[in-house]
């Protein structure tokens, strides 16, 4: 019998962290769940670590005096630099929300285990300095539905033949949407995905479509691509999640149904695949297939065309849209600014920006805070107008 694959999963209690657990737990023969981490959702992470059979749980921000029956409790977000160095993990999977994991992700990588990625704020801040640590070819592995079609599209091709990546979009909940339209949009609203069900921030990310932008610089991280090599598309039903072009050009796309457990089995699984056709959900039928695109309209969503022109230019640019996203979704989540002013504070962040590009990841990760504070005070002064 071979040797089950010892996990541990960094935002167990979220949306990604919940698909990877559901494909664990549809192949106990194969995964064996070790450690669960998340922030402070104590009572979820300790259910999880009893129904997976955990043996370390670990909350960043736990309630004063957390602890729980049967487990090792770690705490703090040094913690999880533990968990990605122990020796009882085999594969970390990191499906956390923001930057926090970035040192754990850095220590995955350098110690030579397989790193299923979701989370992609960390790349696109950490990208140039967590990339060049990977040892060998997808020891680093995509979970982010459109990266994972692109990076199973390519699987084993030279890196010479590839021309031109392709990543889909849904269009979010205001794709058919006027500009006179997007003022009066809710956070109500903007929380209603027509696909997906995810966390709240890339939840309003997918609406503004700043995800797909966050997506492209993902994309240029992960696949070491120019900006100008990746592209993005509306693709209303969301079948197909990504594509490669190639120097012949043909062009591979992968199809499948929207749900994370799939992108997650792939990531999981490699170089294998589990049978999740059988065990999970069926595969599309043809009366089904619909291969209809549009272009992005950067009019109608500023939040992509910010994030274009930072994966462009790079250096300061990335961390600091990331940490001004975060800081304006959570002010438009708290009915503090509208949803057109997230595009218009984040650029504000961006232009007004006079320091140097980071030389460090440690002068990288303080660019996001750089960020979400400037963006936080032009909120406050926005609500106070
Ligand atoms: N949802 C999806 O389908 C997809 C998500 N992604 C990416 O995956 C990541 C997670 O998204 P999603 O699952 O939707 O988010 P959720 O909001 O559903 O879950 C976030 C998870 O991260 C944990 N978390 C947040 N901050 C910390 C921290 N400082 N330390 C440890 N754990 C933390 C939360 O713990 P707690 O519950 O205790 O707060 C929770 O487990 C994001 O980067 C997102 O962009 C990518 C592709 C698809
Ligand atoms: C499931 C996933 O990968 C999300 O990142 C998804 O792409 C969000 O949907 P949008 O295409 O609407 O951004
Ligand atoms: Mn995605």
């Amino acid at each position: 019998m071979e040797k089950k694959i010892r996990l541990a999963v960094i935002g167990a209690t979220g949306s990604v962290g919940g698909a990877v657990l559901d494909v664990c737990s549809r192949f106990p023969e194969i995964f064996e769940v070790t450690a669960l981490a998340a922030r402070c959702n104590a009572k979820k992470l300790a259910e999880l670590g009893r129904r997976h059979g955990a043996k370390l749980l670990c909350l960043t921000e736990p309630c004063a005096g957390w602890q729980e029956d049967g487990f090792e409790c770690l705490t703090g977000t040094k913690a999880l630099s533990e968990i990605a160095e122990d020796d009882r993990v085999d594969h970390a999977v990191f499906a956390s929300s923001g930057v926090a994991a970035i040192p754990a992700l850095q220590k995955a990588i350098s110690r030579g285990i397989d790193v299923s990625l979701a989370n992609k704020e960390s790349v696109v801040v950490a990208g140039p300095w967590v990339m060049p640590l990977v040892k060998r070819q997808w020891q680093l592995r995509p979970v982010d539905s459109e990266h994972s079609a692109v990076w199973q599209c390519l699987r084993d091709a030279p890196k010479e033949e590839l021309s031109r990546i392709w990543l889909t979009a849904s269009g979010g909940p205001f794709r058919d949407f006027t500009c006179e339209q997007m003022k009066d949009v809710t956070p109500e609203a903007a929380l209603k995905h027509p696909i997906w069900k995810m966390g709240p921030k890339i939840t309003i990310d997918s609406a503004t479509l700043m995800n797909k932008g966050i997506e492209c610089i993902e994309a240029m991280q992960l696949f070491d691509m120019p900006a100008e090599r990746v592209g993005a598309l509306i693709h209303p039903r969301s079948q197909v999640h990504g594509m490669a072009e190639f120097v012949d050009g043909t062009l591979k796309m992968l199809v499948s149904r929207a749900d994370m457990r799939l992108p997650a089995a792939a990531a999981l699984a490699w170089p294998k695949r589990l049978a999740a056709a059988e065990k999970i959900l069926p595969p599309l039928e043809p009366s089904q297939w619909d291969l209809s695109f549009r272009e992005i309209d950067e009019k109608l969503f500023p939040c992509y065309a910010a994030a274009r022109w930072a994966g462009r230019v790079g250096g300061a640019m990335p961390p600091l849209l990331v940490g001004a996203d975060e800081s304006a979704v959570r002010h438009f989540l708290n009915h503090e600014i509208s949803f057109m002013d997230i595009a218009g504070i984040i650029n504000d962040v961006l232009e007004k920006y006079s320091g140097a590009a980071p030389k460090t990841l440690e002068d990288a990760i303080a660019l996001v805070g750089e960020g979400e504070r400037a963006a936080d005070e032009l909120c406050i002064k926005r609500r106070n107008v």
